[in-house]
């Protein structure tokens, strides 16, 4: 089996993508936001009290003849930005761009924090994460391409992120038409449950290439790219006007600044962010700072290969044994 699903910008910053998801029968539409970076299936649902509910779409398991509630079991989880969301679960069936699982744990939100509130075009997250970061207990459950694996032509999915469009995730296939020349594959180590890897190196504009191995997680979910302080202060040191703003959290600069490149290794192969994904946004709509794609990573404790950095690439997420990341041009 494979199944293909578009990646749908939730802004005109790309802040997030969304991605229809079919949940129950007859199916439920929600839009969810498919995240390498966890490992929790959740949904706004009926159980959502009203008042943190702001125009998302509900999954509702009392109207699903297929829902089965999953007895006893809660989750609870907080995100790397602070958000998070807590509740129960039911087993129902799940499909995504015509890739179905029958008994997939839908994670029901008792609660979600107001960020998640405010975000109406975004109903839920779809961890592909690995399993073992399953917040659900007492017994953990399995990411939707952990069910789906068995039925897989190619245990892989893939993730093909665009700048101000919409791209696409696959499951089950590698699809020669996204991309060119050869894909670069590099190891993955399942610690804690990331995909993580590292970078060979970087550059900075038309600088040399810093030969120089970054580890850290390839994360569908997370908006921005997050490397160590020396790289980014490499950076921001070639635009005018830049500076570490402890107000705004990060790197800022005048929005006319001309910005350069960023490049990243992965092995022998190289990719260049334009520096038009490093421009972010303006700090507010009348402003003219503008906040920075590529921030430090200091405040994290490890690097964090963002929307940015992923939409540059057609990257593909390999469940082989062992798993590997692969990225090629497109
Ligand atoms: N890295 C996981 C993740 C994804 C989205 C969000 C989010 C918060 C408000 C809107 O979206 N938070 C965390």
């Amino acid at each position: 089996d494979t199944g293909s699903a578009a990646a749908i910008p939730i802004n005109e910053v790309d802040i997030a993508y969304v991605t229809p998801v079919t949940v129950g029968t007859p199916p439920q539409t929600l839009m969810l936001d498919l995240d390498t970076g966890s490992s929790d299936l959740w949904v706004f649902s009926s159980l959502t009290p009203s008042s943190q509910v702001r125009g998302q779409d509900i999954y509702t398991p009392a109207n699903s003849s297929t829902s089965k509630l999953l007895n006893g079991h809660t989750w609870s989880i907080r995100y790397g930005d602070g958000s998070g969301s807590r509740g129960t679960v039911y087993l129902d069936t799940l499909a995504v761009g015509g890739l179905e699982v029958k008994s997939q744990a839908v994670q029901t939100a008792q609660e979600v924090s107001s960020s998640f509130t405010q975000e109406q075009s975004l109903d839920g997250l779809m961890g592909l994460g690995f399993s073992t970061l399953n917040t659900v207990r007492p017994s953990s459950q399995l990411t939707f391409f952990d069910n789906a694996r068995p039925s897989l032509d190619e245990e892989v999915f893939t993730a093909d992120l665009k700048y101000h469009a919409t791209g696409s995730y696959d499951f089950g296939f590698v699809d020669r038409a996204k991309y060119t020349g050869n894909i670069s594959y590099t190891a993955v180590t399942e610690s804690p449950g990331y995909w993580t890897h590292s970078l060979s190196g970087y550059a900075v504009g038309s600088g040399a290439f810093q030969t120089t191995r970054l580890s850290g997680i390839s994360d569908t979910g997370t908006t921005l790219l997050y490397l160590p302080t020396a790289v980014v202060t490499a950076y921001y040191r070639q635009v005018q006007g830049a500076q570490n703003s402890q107000y705004y959290g990060g790197y800022v600069f005048p929005c006319s600044s001309s910005l350069p490149t960023f490049t990243f290794g992965i092995e022998e192969a190289r990719f260049t962010i334009p520096a038009s994904y490093i421009n972010y946004t303006r700090i507010s709509p009348t402003s003219t700072t503008c906040y920075g794609g590529l921030q430090s990573s200091s405040g994290l404790g490890i690097n964090i290969f963002g929307d940015v950095a992923l939409k540059a690439a057609f990257v593909v997420f390999s469940g082989t044994n062992p798993p590997r990341i692969g990225f090629a041009h497109k």
